[in-house]
């Protein structure tokens, strides 16, 4: 990407976030958060792609989020896709209502709010995306374009999602190959979130909890600013992520942190209601196949760096997740071996 566009891009990333700070958080975490130009990943010279690498390692470990731009996405699947989910929830209550299901386990999953308490306004359609051909029959044919702009921006995610991940366990020391195998055969699991525009004078303003994501990465597109994120030596305050024309905050998952052997930290963030629009956001959470136990890399357990967590599944983690309701735990401290 040419400086200017760079540089036209940080500068308009600043102004999100400035206005988004008035608007909303107490303080600020250190440091505007990484926007990392991923274009020279797939370099054939291995300098130009350790550069590159480099910058989503430390982002990993100093933040556990970043966002990409010149990621290879186009910007018609992105555009397409915010486009899909806005006609889906802009349908009638009862159309949308027949994808509610209580078992969490669903492929497809429709409900209006959350079993938290906090996350009452928000509405969301969660399904299943890969491989593609075997999920997309289970979802909705209205809107009548959705399969079409949402599988083609599931199959361009998904791409990226093994490049990401390709280089984050290259910044661990592993292969780049390390996850390819488990990620081409894993789990893809989008969920589109449907935020009101907020009240201040209602007091409504957070639209979803506060969670880490299982997985290893999550990719995510906003159609406006709101989501905040604290990692876990940001002290608790809350950074919010500005909304960038053109890219994708990427965030690192439960999984990520387990793999890594600690290494890496699981993101913890939330939403917030924008009380100037509503906001549409879709994160695509990329993870091993359902029943795929994860554990920590053997490269990374040593002496110095003895096993930190049990192995788990995205299946355990669906089993963990109505027993933690009331006070939140991210998935991952109960896989912690002290923690027994
Ligand atoms: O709306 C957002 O920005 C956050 C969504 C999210 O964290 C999720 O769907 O897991
Ligand atoms: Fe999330």
């Amino acid at each position: 990407m040419p400086a200017a566009v760079s540089g036209c891009l940080l500068a308009r990333s600043m102004a999100s976030h400035h206005k988004h700070q008035q608007r909303g958080a107490a303080a600020t975490a250190p440091g505007a958060l990484p926007v990392i130009n991923i274009g020279r990943l797939g370099d054939k010279d291995p300098a130009a792609r350790a550069l590159v690498v480099q910058d989503i390692a430390r982002a990993c470990r100093d933040r556990g989020c970043f966002q990409v731009v010149n990621h290879g996405v186009s910007k018609s699947a992105m555009d397409g896709a915010l486009e899909a989910a806005s006609e889906f929830f802009d349908m009638p209550a009862e159309r949308k209502a027949a994808f509610a299901c209580a078992d969490i386990r669903s492929p497809v999953r429709y409900d209006t709010s959350s079993k938290d308490g906090i996350s009452k306004a928000r509405s969301f359609l969660k399904h299943y995306a890969n491989p593609l051909d075997h999920w997309v029959d289970s979802w909705p044919t209205q809107p009548a374009t959705y399969r079409k702009k949402m599988g083609t921006y599931a199959v361009e995610i998904h791409k990226l999602s093994m490049q990401l991940t390709g280089a984050i366990v290259q910044g661990l020391g592993l292969c780049p190959m390390h996850l390819q195998e488990k990620l081409g055969a894993g789990m893809q699991f989008m969920g589109l979130n449907n935020y009101p525009q907020g009240s201040s004078r209602a007091g409504d303003t957070v639209g979803l909890a506060p969670h880490s994501d299982i997985g290893f990465i999550t990719i995510l597109l906003q159609s406006s600013p709101g989501l905040e994120v604290t990692h876990h030596d940001d002290g608790g305050v809350w950074t919010p992520v500005p909304a960038i024309p053109g890219a994708l905050h990427v965030d690192l998952g439960d999984h990520l942190e387990v793999l890594s052997n600690g290494r890496l930290r699981s993101l913890l963030h939330r939403a917030i209601l924008n009380t100037d629009e509503a906001r549409i956001s879709i994160a695509s959470i990329h993870g091993a196949a359902m029943d795929e136990k994860v554990g920590c890399a053997e490269e990374l357990v040593d002496e110095r760096h003895p096993r930190m967590y049990r192995e788990s599944s995205f299946h355990d983690f669906l089993d963990f997740l109505p027993t933690n309701v009331k006070a939140y735990r991210r998935f991952v401290e109960t896989l912690k071996i002290d923690s027994a």
